[in-house]
């Protein structure tokens, strides 16, 4: 039940040894077969993510699997943030290995992605900072063993937070693509983003709650609680380059379920993506206003706290993003905005909402061409919104982006979908003929 995998033992019974000797062999020969099975892993443990059970997790729950499936593998529990980032960019012998896997949060995984895709624009001699660079795709595939505080990356591609149901997907050999948002600042490269791009609400939140680290997941709760009192809003400009198709949208209600996102259903996406970069301005569309928050989010990101995430119907690697802009409206309309995102009710049908399927976007804050978070640090360069006191409770000028739960450097920033980047030891969420049944009623 709630897609959740679990082991079960099968007994066979045979009149003599020899029968059995055989059944054995003829087993055995069958699994070697199976080549989309991972027979060595790289697996790194973060022990201080989430409520800091990431090693006990692996031990317990995860590694007698392993064994169980004569899976081999290599541990690294980290000593440090970035540990594993620079252990996959420099050191790592990754021919040794099948897989990779991840035992911790969004933020742990988010170092995986970037230490693997980084170690193979290397190789590969690609630019990351050149934003129309056509990236290299890593060909070690990632598991996720749920160990964080929201673990939204993997709720939202298998459909629960639960190692052993993890372990069973990378042990079977599983693989999900999907898509990496690129960020960049003029031409140099930020961050890739996996899951939330957020600027105002979440970016704020994000920021309180870095600072709060020690309360653990609970921090998301005060931070969210403190931002949504404050009730900022920004101003900034947003350009965006539309998906094309018309055959998908933010609002069609049809969410992404296990077959859907594959390579062979998507073939067409790839090829449009790979457009010369001088011809970006043809077909972009201009947003100016003041916004309570600008999200942008390359999957539905659904997780416990919103089971069916920022934008239900994203999809995991179509080669686009969903671009939500929520603009400034009273404290009771936000508040019904994010309540809808934890019912069954449309988060996007509000008049202050708009969401848009898009393939790059380009996000400018008002009064600045260059502002980063050090200029912000210096009060000489702040501008406000309202200048002296006034009583919108517009606090600062400028939120600052959270990619992923890392607070970028600058807010000025250049988005680009790059479909299909990376691989996971995943399937998708899988539906019953029921749910189905219910999407389909909806529809
Ligand atoms: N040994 C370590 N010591 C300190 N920090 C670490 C260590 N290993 C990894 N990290 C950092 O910890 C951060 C948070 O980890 P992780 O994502 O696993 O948990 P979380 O923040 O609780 O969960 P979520 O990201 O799902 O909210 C990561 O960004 C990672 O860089
Ligand atoms: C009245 C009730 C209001 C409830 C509103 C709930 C809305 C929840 C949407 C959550 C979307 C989470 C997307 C995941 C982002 C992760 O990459 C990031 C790092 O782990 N976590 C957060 O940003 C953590 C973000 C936490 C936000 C509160
Ligand atoms: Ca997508």
């Amino acid at each position: 039940g709630k897609h959740q995998w679990r082991c079960s033992d099968v007994v066979f019974l045979c009149p003599d040894q020899s029968t059995c000797e055989q059944w054995v062999k003829a087993i055995s020969n069958q699994i070697t077969l199976l080549t989309n099975r991972p027979k060595r892993l790289l697996v790194y443990i973060n022990p201080i993510g989430g409520k800091k059970q990431g090693k006990w997790i692996y031990d317990q729950k995860v590694a007698p699997l392993f064994h169980k499936a004569c899976v081999s593998t290599d541990v690294i529990v980290t000593e440090r943030a970035n540990h594993a980032k620079e252990h996959l960019q420099t050191e790592a012998d990754l021919d040794k290995y099948d897989g990779l896997v991840c035992v911790g949060g969004d933020g742990m995984f988010s170092e995986i992605v970037h230490g693997l895709v980084t170690r193979t624009q290397n190789d590969n001699k690609v630019d990351l900072n050149d934003p129309g660079a056509e990236l290299a795709r890593p060909s070690l595939r990632i598991g996720i063993i749920p160990a964080g505080s929201t673990d939204c990356i993997c709720f939202s591609t298998v459909g629960t937070n639960d190692p052993v149901t993890s372990a069973l997907h990378i042990i079977v050999g599983d693989s999900q693509p999907m898509d990496v948002c690129s960020v960049h600042h003029n031409n140099s490269f930020l961050r890739f983003s996996l899951s939330l791009l957020g600027y105002g609400f979440y970016g704020d939140v994000l920021s309180d709650s870095e600072r709060k680290r020690w309360l653990g997941p609970a921090r998301y709760d005060l931070a969210g609680v403190k931002t949504f009192l404050n009730h900022n809003y920004y101003e900034g400009t947003v350009s965006f380059l539309p998906a094309e198709d018309d055959v998908s949208s933010p609002r069609d209600k049809l969410q992404c379920r296990s077959g859907m996102c594959l390579p062979e259903n998507t073939k067409q996406l790839t090829s449009t993506l790979l457009m010369p970069f001088s011809d970006r301005r043809d077909g972009w569309k201009v947003i100016n206003g003041k916004f309570m928050a600008v999200n942008a989010a390359c999957m539905s990101c659904a997780c416990p706290r919103s089971p069916k995430g920022l934008s239900p119907a994203a999809h995991l690697a179509d080669g686009t993003v969903d671009l939500i802009l929520v603009r400034k409206c009273s404290r009771i309309d936000f508040f019904r905005h994010l309540l809808r995102h934890t019912n069954k009710d449309d988060q996007f049908d509000h008049v202050f909402v708009e969401v848009h399927r898009v393939k790059k976007f380009d996000f400018q804050p008002r009064n600045s061409e260059t502002v980063s978070l050090e200029d912000l640090s210096e009060k000489s360069t702040f501008t406000p919104v309202c200048p002296g006191p006034c009583t919108c409770n517009c606090g600062s000028a400028h939120s600052s982006w959270t990619c992923d739960g890392e607070i970028l450097p600058h807010i000025a920033i250049q988005v680009s979908v790059q479909c299909q980047l990376v691989h996971l030891f995943a399937r998708g969420i899988e539906e019953t003929q029921e749910q189905q049944q219910f999407v389909f009623e909806d529809l």
